[in-house]
């Protein structure tokens, strides 16, 4: 039944790396012959729907979207929603592989050249230095980019995190403006079963909601953050934003949903949505004295090419790339530009600086009642293969999360500024035993706990080290130059062992924190000291994935920001930033939800300026600046401002008529 591959509609072929090679060698053999049995699922293969490589481009677009990831892909489907508009998107990577649908293997593409940036830091003085200061951070190179090797969970932050943004210059962007924006994508398949429709809703392209199958160990810690007084929850992103929950996450019927799969897939078949694959943009063409985009310039098998834009650039490559892709094309700080003799087109202070990014502790913990027995076996394979369950339905340890308030978080409770993410009882790997021989050896199961400080203080940059654009940047992200996060940490560490110290998980599992883990910190053992911590948080860094705020969105009286309210380039016509970049402040939360947001958002600035262009001709361009660029009073009072809200009124401001529609209310 499972070993032949399913008849489907269409022939299946397989995609990307294989997965197996990713698991030690002893794995190999069982995980090639699971990768094979899942290669031939139609479910997972989805052969009818993969977009197709446009092999060479047309000599031009009105859109070309640069990065068809957790952003562009948003952006690239929304454009091309308008069959009169043409649109390109240029992705780095190929296709998304079939096995990384499968929620267990969300590491298996990590740390691979091909699927993975395998982007470092410089050495860090006071962080990861367990591994001698450079901190890994993976990025997914292919279509989706991180929506194909996250962890899938879906949390918005806190709403004060866009209040703060809107106060800080991001005119437009408060919780009460961007919360259509995260509904707009969303298809939550739990409304009404802890998961209310005051918050949530259903009918967007993101399925949302929890893994099928979630450890015992997950519930019963749960039960114990209960035990520790926080209070019971189900939903992180509803009413109750502290506690401990199994949450919720991007996938439906035991599959990964990433954005190419939610959003490019459905859009295949439109004749106006070209998508090049394995394409590296190299930079975008911008004319030196009109300073207008004039086109994109790209590699592919080795060869440079350019596409010509009619209408925009959106460069959508991540808060790493997007603003390298900005240096390489003169727009940046004068001195970076010239120290590499890269023309100036627009000397631009504020790009890749303010880069930051979540940081924690990790903690490792052993439960001594608990064997370690391998999850993924003969039995739990099968078991997925033929209903979609089980322990490959899910991420283990990963679903759970929690956040907490420490002493130093603001808002009566109600911006935690601590999250905890687990790790343990994975089913990544395999050699299909059912583990007869791990019960005898008697090895117990670890599992570890990140403490994450989420507001943090520590600003570092991002630049170049090399003009070849095919050379990383360099990136500095300065972990714990602002004592605050450690100090968060330490209070967020003190928790965690309480956790772990409650009556359910000592005594059903024997938890305790694991011997060595730490030995060459001081201070550590059964009550452990400030300091010990502190040293674990730079020894053992948990150094996070939520990269933001390399092209900074703020108003135009800010010298350091990147891009304007609508994510337009300052000084640069016809290009914008759409993706995770453009965050003024991280949310205290992870980041794929607010970058399918700003995807949906950014897509919305742009269709609403082109179809009021083309209704309404040029004169809308210049209300349109005029509008984002803050005028002062006296010009609101002249014809076009008028014109403007004149047409406000008439309906085309969408993201208001969505908000009427929908009944929705700031809570
Ligand atoms: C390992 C990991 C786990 C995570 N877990 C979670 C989680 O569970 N929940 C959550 O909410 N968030 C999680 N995140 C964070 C979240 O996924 C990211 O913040 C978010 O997806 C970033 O979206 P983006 O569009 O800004 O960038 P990306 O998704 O990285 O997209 C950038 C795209 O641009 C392409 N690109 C880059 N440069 C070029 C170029 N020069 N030419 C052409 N294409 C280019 C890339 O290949 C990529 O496809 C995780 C991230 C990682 C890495």
């Amino acid at each position: 039944m499972i070993r032949a591959a399913e008849a489907c509609a269409c022939p299946i072929q397989e995609i990307g790396p294989a997965m197996a090679g990713s698991c030690p060698g002893q794995f190999f053999l069982f995980m090639s012959i699971l990768e094979s049995f899942l290669n031939g699922r139609c479910d997972l293969a989805d052969p009818c729907k993969r977009v197709t490589d446009t092999q060479d481009p047309d000599a031009s677009y009105d859109f070309v979207v640069v990065g068809g990831g957790t952003s562009g892909a948003v952006v690239a489907a929304r454009l091309s929603e308008n069959p009169q508009w043409k649109v390109l998107l240029l992705e780095a990577g190929g296709d998304e592989p079939t096995p990384s649908a499968v929620p267990a293997f969300v590491t298996a593409y990590w740390g691979r050249q091909d699927t993975d940036w395998l982007y470092k830091t410089v050495p860090q003085k006071k962080a990861c230095l367990s591994k001698g200061g450079a901190c890994s951070w993976p990025r997914g190179k292919f279509l989706g980019g991180c929506s194909v090797i996250n962890g899938m969970m879906y949390m918005r932050g806190n709403p004060s995190d866009y209040d703060s943004w809107a106060v800080n210059g991001a005119d437009g962007w408060s919780w009460f403006e961007v919360l259509p924006y995260f509904l707009r994508s969303e298809n939550n398949k739990e409304l009404g079963a802890g998961v209310s429709s005051q918050h949530h809703t259903a009918g967007g392209p993101i399925p949302v909601q929890r893994f099928r199958y979630a450890p015992r160990f997950a519930h019963d810690v749960v039960s114990a953050s209960i035990e520790l007084g926080y209070p019971p929850t189900s939903d992180l992103n509803g009413d109750t934003n502290t506690g401990f929950t199994i949450a919720q996450a991007m996938n439906d019927e035991g599959s990964r949903y990433s954005t190419a799969r939610a959003f490019l897939r459905p859009a295949s078949q439109r004749k106006n949505l070209h998508i090049t694959l394995n394409a590296l943009v190299s930079r975008v063409i911008i004319d030196p004295t009109s300073k207008r985009v004039t086109g994109v310039e790209y590699i592919k098998n080795g060869k440079t090419k350019s596409v010509a834009v009619l209408k925009e650039a959106v460069l959508s490559g991540g808060s790493l790339n997007s603003p390298q892709i900005l240096l390489l094309s003169g727009v940046g700080p004068k001195e970076t530009l010239e120290k590499f003799n890269i023309p100036v087109i627009k000397d631009l202070p504020g790009v890749g600086q303010n880069l930051h990014n979540h940081v924690g502790v990790n903690l490792q913990f052993t439960l001594n009642k608990e064997p370690e027995v391998p999850e993924l076996n003969w039995s739990t394979a099968i078991e997925y293969l033929l209903n979609r369950q089980g322990v490959l339905s899910s991420t283990g340890m990963s679903q759970l999360t929690g956040k907490v308030n420490s002493r130093f978080a603001s808002s009566g409770g109600r911006n935690p500024d601590i999250q905890y993410f687990f790790g343990g009882y994975y089913a990544s790997c395999g050699d299909g035993s059912v583990g007869d021989e791990a019960l005898k050896s008697n090895k117990r199961r670890s599992v570890s706990i990140s403490v994450v400080a989420l507001q943090p203080r520590s600003r570092g940059y991002l630049t170049l080290q090399s003009a070849d654009p095919t050379q990383p940047p360099l990136m500095e992200p300065n972990y714990f130059y602002d004592d605050h996060e450690l100090k968060v940490l330490i209070d967020g560490a003190k928790i965690a062992y309480r956790l772990a110290n409650t009556t359910i998980l000592r005594e059903k599992y024997g938890m305790a924190p694991t011997n060595d883990h730490g030995r060459e910190c001081p201070g550590g053992g059964p009550n452990p000291t400030d300091e010990y911590f502190k040293c674990l948080a730079m020894l053992h860094t948990a150094p996070e994935n939520h990269q933001v705020g390399t092209c900074k969105m703020g108003s135009h009286k800010d010298p350091m920001a990147v891009v304007d309210p609508q994510l337009r380039v300052f000084g640069i016509e016809g290009l914008r930033v759409v993706d995770s970049s453009i965050m003024p402040q991280v949310p205290s939360g992870n980041t794929a939800a607010p970058a399918v947001m700003i995807g949906e958002r950014g897509a919305e600035f742009i269709i609403t300026r082109h179809q009021l262009k083309s209704r309404f001709g040029s004169s809308y361009d210049d209300v349109q600046n005029h509008h984002s660029e803050g005028a002062n009073e006296d010009k609101k009072q002249d014809g076009r401002w008028k014109g403007w809200k004149q047409w406000q009124n008439q309906g085309y401001y969408p993201h208001q008529d969505w908000h009427a529609k929908n009944n929705v209310h700031h809570r």
